[in-house]
């Protein structure tokens, strides 16, 4: 059973590196870093969640490609599960159209370098670990 309201993340990848994201609001969460998503609607999938918040967020055109395993509880009663992402071909590049004032692609090294939400730093390492290849 899914307890709690999935909060969806997107661990969008390209060419090896991680978009990051910076809010833009609520004042507590702004200017900390995220995966970009938002919560689960009546009668989507998580996945269907996804592919829907990364277009109206970034204006990409997006496709998940598998689950992140594990779940980190964000205030009650939502839950941030977190699916790994990828451009589809001609795809625009993202831009911070809604919620984010900033986008960075994160090359592993990089990946630190940003001020993560910290419930988002346990998914952010675990994300890595689920990088898909490079194409
Ligand atoms: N999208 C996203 N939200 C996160 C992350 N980490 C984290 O704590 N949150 C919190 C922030 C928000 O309180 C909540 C998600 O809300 P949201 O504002 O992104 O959701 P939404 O796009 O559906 O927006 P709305 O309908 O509430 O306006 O989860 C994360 O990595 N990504």
């Amino acid at each position: 059973m899914t307890v709690g309201v999935t909060v969806v993340g997107a661990a969008l990848f390209d060419e090896g590196r991680l978009l990051a994201a910076r809010r833009s609001a609520p004042p507590e969460l702004a200017g900390r870093w995220e995966l970009p998503g938002g919560k689960v609607e009546k009668g989507e999938t998580p996945e269907q969640a996804l592919v829907r918040e990364l277009r109206e967020e970034l204006g990409v055109d997006a496709r998940t490609v598998g689950r992140v395993p594990g779940e980190w509880p964000l205030r009650e009663p939502y839950v941030l599960r977190v699916w790994t992402a990828l451009l589809e071909p001609g795809s625009p590049a993202p831009a911070p159209l809604q919620d984010h004032d900033e986008l960075r692609w994160l090359s592993p090294e990089e990946i630190w370098d940003v001020d993560w939400l910290d419930q988002d730093v346990p998914a952010v390492r675990r994300a890595l670990e689920h990088r898909p290849p490079v194409r």
